[in-house]
């Protein structure tokens, strides 16, 4: 087994594109690439940023102190692909075919895995990877009903984050992701809640589709007769619908920003509206919490609460006080997706996970 392999990582996001090099575990470059709205704005579709956001991170790689040629695999954030069991794919054409044409739908995390092959392509011997996209598929079957046949729940989520999460987890109390019931709920700019049945994440909510709890960028679910009404009052596009839903629903449309950090700040000022919207914020994430506590039919062994507003105790007590009796509660602040991306390229190089193939 190689001892000082290294991994590119690269992870792009709405407003950023971060890169990494990992030599075996441990991160020797990092960067976060913000990308400027009036840049971004030039792009009709996100996969249009392909070339744009391809050419900062060959900038960026070349003024790190790594010589690109020593890079012995390439990882990206794994997009909307088909739906698949969670693990590393190779990106092969197929794969780069139904990125390209956006089959499955937009998001900043289609141009990783394209990305990531463009780069393995220049280096002689490099592999490239996704691993764990955000359609990892575990739903079981009777999950994915939603109250009418032509609408069918699907799993998008964050299922990278809520995967290492949920094994670095039961490392740390010294069992193994297959033999725990978890719930696991990233709280970013979306909110997902993951009922994770021994190893397999069974139900979800479907946030990127209006489902769930408001977080600071999307509704979640809203009330679906007058969401018809307002749909053909005649007076929103479908476009403007589409932001209500996910980008400026929730705290963004109650308070004006997506940022629970600042609300926070004011609520502690005395500001009784951000005090109030996030209340409710936390009101419905415990909600879930409970939904999906009925998934495992009462059985967990932990609920792990992690992404950027974990950082934020006072948030959290809000879920706690109505959650812990369901199981004890872990706080997981943050994400380590570059981390989580890293350690899948080492352990497929390392033949100690099979590498899946894409179909
Ligand atoms: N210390 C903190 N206290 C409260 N909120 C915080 C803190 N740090 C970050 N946040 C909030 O976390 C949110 C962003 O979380 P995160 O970085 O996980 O999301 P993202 O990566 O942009 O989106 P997603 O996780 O949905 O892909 C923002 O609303 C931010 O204000
Ligand atoms: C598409 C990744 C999961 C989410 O943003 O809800």
């Amino acid at each position: 087994m190689a001892t000082n392999t290294r991994i590119l990582v690269i992870n792009p996001g709405s407003t950023s594109t971060k890169i990494a090099i990992y030599q075996q575990e441990k991160v020797i470059f990092l960067k976060t690439i913000k990308h400027a709205p009036e840049d971004l704005r030039k792009f009709k579709r996100i996969t249009d940023q392909y070339e744009y956001r391809k050419d900062v991170i060959y900038k960026e790689l070349s003024s790190a102190d790594v010589p690109v040629e020593t890079i012995d695999a390439v990882i990206g954030r794994g997009g909307l692909v088909k739906p698949i069991a969670s693990g590393v794919y190779r990106i092969n054409e197929s794969m780069r075919n139904d990125l390209l044409e956006c089959k499955r739908g937009e998001h900043a995390s289609n141009l990783g895995a394209l990305i990531a092959s463009d780069i393995a392509k220049l280096i002689p011997n490099a592999e490239a990877f996704i691993a764990d996209p955000v359609v990892v598929d575990e739903l079981q079957p009777l999950a994915r009903y939603s109250g009418h046949p032509i609408f069918e729940r699907k799993s998008v989520f964050h299922a990278l984050n809520q995967k290492a999460i949920a094994r670095s987890h039961a490392k740390s109390i010294m069992k193994k992701y297959e033999d725990l019931n978890l719930i696991v709920v990233h709280l970013g700019g979306g909110i997902t809640v993951g009922a994770h049945y021994k190893g397999k994440v069974i139900d979800v909510n479907q946030g990127l589709d209006g489902d769930g709890p408001f977080s600071p960028e999307r509704s979640g679910t809203l009330p679906v007769g007058q969401l018809l009404k307002v749909a053909f009052s005649g007076i929103y596009s479908y476009n403007k619908m589409a932001e209500m839903i996910v980008g400026k629903g929730g705290m963004m449309a109650y308070l004006g920003t997506n940022d629970a950090y600042l609300a926070e700040r004011e609520a502690n000022k005395g500001d009784e509206k951000c005090s109030e919207v996030l209340a409710a914020m936390a009101y419905q994430v415990a909600k879930e919490i409970g939904a999906m506590s009925t998934v495992l039919k009462g059985k967990v062994d932990g609920i792990l609460i992690t992404g950027g507003i974990a950082n934020s105790k006072w948030f959290c007590n809000m879920i706690i006080e109505r959650v812990y009796r369901i199981a004890p509660v872990y706080i997981y602040p943050g994400q380590d997706e570059m981390g989580a991306l890293a350690e899948n390229a080492l352990m497929a190089i390392n033949g100690e996970i099979e590498i899946k193939e894409y179909i």
